[in-house]
């Protein structure tokens, strides 16, 4: 039987350092004239966030802000964020951040035009249906981390502060209408999360590689990305200022998002719960689950991954790609164990009906149960 399946990309991307000064032109093509900046609290402060406002300003933009997000951003900070919107009377928003600004940047303008609840569009069967798709607001999205490529994606991760768990909000015009990936706006990122994010590219790409669904863009998409992490994520963690290895990075990351469109896996069924339960950092948390993954993956990944091997130029075949995954983890300064990680006396059998709920089990290439997902948490302690 010959192949089915859905592809939607590409986004138009600005590609390149010193490229926010695009910003108002980006606005204008997505048809924004009073834009809210939304970003994270971390982030309101840095000179890059002020440069932003400035430029906006200089333009006739305005400088409205909301930034009262919280990394993993929550329910709560979607609500306050529309509220801002609304009260601002806003015609779109300018996503500025990493995946938590961005994230919460898409789903303040896609919730700012819908009138029910948030959860009812959490990725699972068609919710999204239901959405008011030309209420969705035009986002110009800004990534300030090289990691969860959320410029080009088409969902928002949320926490649900009631449930304890991190939800996919998704609609397929989530999607931001413009971006400009500009490198010299993450050379200040600190390196543990320079670290963290590119190992979540990282995962994306391998990932979306591993899934069983047909997608041949995406296969050799993902590959692309995984070399471009193994060669330039070393060089940014430790030189941040290197800006080649910078845009290399930030290409990584848009690149493992849209590869993802493929399917996500057993990483990231695991990473969520952890991270909505542990509040650890999502990429660093992938990174921790990776090797033990790759050896739970095994029985259905030998081949795929002994070819991504060579491409890499990695010696060995799959022992190899586990060898080197585990000592790049190693360079990064990344934990072994979830327990270095700091997740410290977590409730194994919540976690594990958690990680079968995620939507990312679907991807993943051997089938996850009770048992085996348990078996992996353990592994990871
Ligand atoms: N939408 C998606 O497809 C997708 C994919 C993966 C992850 N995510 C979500 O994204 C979030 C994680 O995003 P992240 O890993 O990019 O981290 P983040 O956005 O939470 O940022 C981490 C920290 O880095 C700071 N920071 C960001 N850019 C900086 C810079 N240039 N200089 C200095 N500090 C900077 C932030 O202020 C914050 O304190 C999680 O909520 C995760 O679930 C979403
Ligand atoms: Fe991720």
């Amino acid at each position: 039987m010959s192949p089915v399946a859905n592809w939607s990309y590409p986004t138009a991307i600005r590609f390149g350092a010193g490229r926010i000064s695009e910003i108002a032109e980006a606005c204008a093509v997505a048809g924004i004239s009073r834009p809210l900046l939304v970003t994270d609290k971390g982030l309101a402060g840095l000179e890059i966030a002020t440069r932003t406002l400035d430029l906006m300003e200089a333009a006739g933009l305005g400088r409205a802000m909301f930034s009262d997000v919280d990394p993993n951003p929550t329910g709560a900070n979607v609500e306050a964020g529309v509220a801002a919107y609304r009260a601002g009377g806003h015609d779109g928003v300018i996503a500025f951040g990493g995946g938590s600004g961005l994230d919460l940047g898409k789903v303040v303008a896609f919730q700012a035009g819908q009138t029910r609840p948030l959860w009812d569009f959490e990725d699972i069967g068609d919710w999204w249906t239901r959405a008011d798709a030309a209420a969705i607001a035009p986002v110009v999205a800004v990534p300030t981390t090289a990691g969860t490529g959320s410029e080009v994606g088409r969902a928002g991760v949320i926490t649900n502060e009631e449930a304890a768990e991190k939800k996919i909000i998704f609609h397929p015009k989530m999607l931001p209408v413009q971006v400009i990936c500009d490198p010299e706006l993450t050379v200040g990122m600190p390196p543990a999360i320079t670290a963290g994010t590119g190992m979540d590219a990282f995962a994306h790409c391998l990932e979306a590689y591993c899934s069983p669904h047909y997608h041949p863009m995406s296969q050799g998409m993902a590959l692309e990305g995984m070399r471009l992490v193994k060669e330039y994520l070393p060089r940014a963690y430790a030189e941040g200022a290197d800006l080649e290895a910078r845009a290399h990075m930030m290409s990584a990351a848009a690149i493992g998002a849209t590869a993802f469109q493929k399917g996500l896996g057993a990483i990231h069924a695991l990473s969520h719960p952890i991270g909505a339960h542990h509040h650890t950092h999502h990429g660093t948390t992938n990174a921790v689950c990776m090797v033990e993954v790759l050896k739970f993956n095994r029985p259905a990944t030998e081949e795929v991954i002994s070819r991504a091997a060579a491409y890499l130029g990695i010696d060995g075949g799959y022992d190899g790609f586990m060898a080197f995954v585990a000592d790049l983890n190693a360079t990064l300064g990344i934990p072994a164990t979830l327990t270095a990680l700091g997740v410290t006396d977590p409730d194994l059998d919540r976690l594990t009906a958690d990680a079968l709920r995620d939507p990312s089990v679907g991807g993943n290439p051997v089938e996850m149960t009770a048992e085996n997902t348990r078996a992996l948490f353990e592994a990871l302690m």
